[in-house]
């Protein structure tokens, strides 16, 4: 029995890119894809699997990555964390716009708006996110707590949503342009769909 069977929901192809000279190279330990996976993992009812890549920033190398991911790998969803800034070598945002059939700006920009939540260099972040083929491509800034805050949004204490996270509008998104059907744990992020694109919740 498939996994899509057993579970119910459709599985997903997600990539997860960390953009650092300096994870790449061992300088420190990558936080990048440990803090990408476990979120996408507790946030995604789906059967999950993932393809991770540990780069430099390297324009050319980015842009080959993202393609391989999207092409060969066949990637539903790709992330990329780091790289997006104004330094010389932060290149994400160019990569990411080399091998974008279409660019979907809002992304980014409620992305800033969210970070700047947390700290005024929010607006440093040249973030963006783009359509390749089926795949949603999205970049996330390189401080590895960013990428919870800049998915999820912020919270009062009481629990209401003061800022919506980029994940909210992710799974319709991926229906848009022909992707699986992503279902997200609502007290994590709360997916928000037209009422004519909800499908009923699988029981099994
Ligand atoms: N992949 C990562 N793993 C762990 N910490 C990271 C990572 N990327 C960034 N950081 C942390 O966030 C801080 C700010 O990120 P910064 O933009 O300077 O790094 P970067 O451009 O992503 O990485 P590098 O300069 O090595 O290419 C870093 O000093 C580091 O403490
Ligand atoms: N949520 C959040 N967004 C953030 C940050 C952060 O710490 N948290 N850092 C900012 C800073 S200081 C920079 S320079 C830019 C770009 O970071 P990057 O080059 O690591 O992608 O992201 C910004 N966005």
């Amino acid at each position: 029995m498939s996994e899509a069977v057993a579970t119910g929901f459709e599985p997903v192809r997600i990539g997860i890119v960390s953009v650092s000279d300096r994870a790449s190279t061992g300088v420190y330990e990558d936080k990048g894809l440990p803090a990408l996976k476990d979120w996408l993992g507790a946030a995604l009812l789906n059967p999950l699997h993932f393809e991770a890549r540990l780069i430099p920033d390297e324009r050319p190398l980015i842009a080959a990555t993202l393609r391989e991911l999207v092409d060969d790998a066949r990637c539903d969803l790709v992330l990329t964390t780091g790289g997006t800034g104004p330094a010389p070598r932060d290149v994400t945002p160019d990569a990411t716009r080399d091998i974008a059939d279409r660019e979907m700006p809002g992304f980014g920009e409620q992305m800033r708006q969210i970070s700047l939540r947390f700290v005024p260099t929010a607006l440093l972040s040249r973030q963006t996110a783009v359509i390749r083929g089926k795949a949603l491509i999205l970049n996330l800034p390189g401080q590895p707590k960013s990428i919870a805050e800049t998915l999820e949004g912020l919270r009062s204490p009481e629990g209401e949503v003061l800022v919506s996270g980029i994940f909210a509008a992710v799974p319709y998104c991926i229906d848009l342009i022909g992707g699986p059907y992503l279902e997200t744990r609502d007290e994590r992020i709360k997916a928000f769909r037209p009422k004519s694109a909800i499908r009923p919740r699988p029981t099994a």
